[in-house]
């Protein structure tokens, strides 16, 4: 795996010249932060030797690097599921080039079900920690010394200063966001009402079907996280109406101006 991720690395290196000081992951919906994006260079997923190829709607499938008020970022338009039928080593791959890279900070956001009932489609939550109902842990196997630690500690998973940052942002620019736990479970079927109520008594405030991998990997790799999750349903049971993936793009690419904005005002400061 090792010499797999130098192999892309030293590809990326030939495309850009500068190590970007943030990685963002774009949930479903949420590509729009690229417009933000200056003096782009764009490479699809499919030119990149060794990594995988996105398959779900509303994930386009590049890397985009370039500068957001000066600063240089590297966002993944488009990210790789469990479900999908990829191993947690490929859902994870990208997030192990972006630390070889030399990137230290990374941004995670996803589209979420609310779980936590004052939560409405639209809420922006700031995650403050997670909890794997993944049934799996992407660090399963050898563990090889040159990526991080055999038992990696998870006490600080969401950097606390990067959470004071992102609070601190939000207040400047008037931006509506709440705190709270993001539960990640494997997809793809949405959850059962009796799932949401058992997951809710675990404390789960919003429930996706991704982050809690790539965050595993970038704190065990030893990166500062931020993650933002943008509530586009309420979950089962506290919904009234069915789930579809197309409602949740469309209101994530409706309530991801915010998201955009807050985001893109956060990176500036980092
Ligand atoms: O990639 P994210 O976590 O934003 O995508 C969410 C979870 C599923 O992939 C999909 C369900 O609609 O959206
Ligand atoms: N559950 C799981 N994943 C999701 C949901 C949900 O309700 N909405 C968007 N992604």
């Amino acid at each position: 795996m090792y010499d797999k991720v130098m192999e892309t690395v030293t590809y990326l290196n030939e495309k850009v010249a500068y190590r970007p000081k943030v990685a963002i992951i774009l949930g479903s919906g949420l590509g729009d932060l690229v417009d933000y994006i200056e003096e782009k260079v764009e490479i699809s997923y499919e030119e990149i030797p060794n990594f995988p190829v996105s398959t779900v709607a509303g994930h386009a499938g590049q890397l985009v690097f370039g500068k957001i008020g000066g600063v240089e970022v590297l966002a993944m338009k488009g990210r790789f599921h469990y479900y999908e039928g990829y191993d947690m080593k490929q859902v994870t791959y990208p997030v192990y080039v972006m630390k070889q890279f030399g990137i230290e900070n990374i941004i995670v956001s996803n589209a979420a079900g609310g779980a936590n009932s004052t939560f409405k489609p639209g809420t922006l939550m700031l995650i403050t920690d997670h909890i794997n109902a993944f049934g799996t842990n992407p660090l399963i196997g050898k563990n090889d010394e040159r990526f991080g630690p055999r038992f990696p500690d998870m006490s600080e998973t969401y950097t606390k200063k990067l959470q004071e940052l992102a609070k601190t942002t939000a207040k400047e620019m008037g931006i509506d966001y709440r705190e709270g736990v993001y539960l990640g479970t494997t997809g793809p079927t949405y959850e059962t009402a009796a799932e949401v109520r058992a997951f809710i008594s675990m404390g789960a405030d919003a429930i996706g079907m991704s982050t809690v991998p790539e965050v595993i990997i970038a704190n065990y790799t030893g990166m500062n996280i931020l993650g933002i999750s943008c509530i586009t349903n309420m979950a089962t049971g506290i919904a009234k109406e069915a789930h579809s993936h197309e409602a949740v793009v469309e209101i994530a690419k409706r309530t991801g101006n915010e998201f955009c904005r807050w985001v893109a005002e956060t990176v500036k400061k980092i």
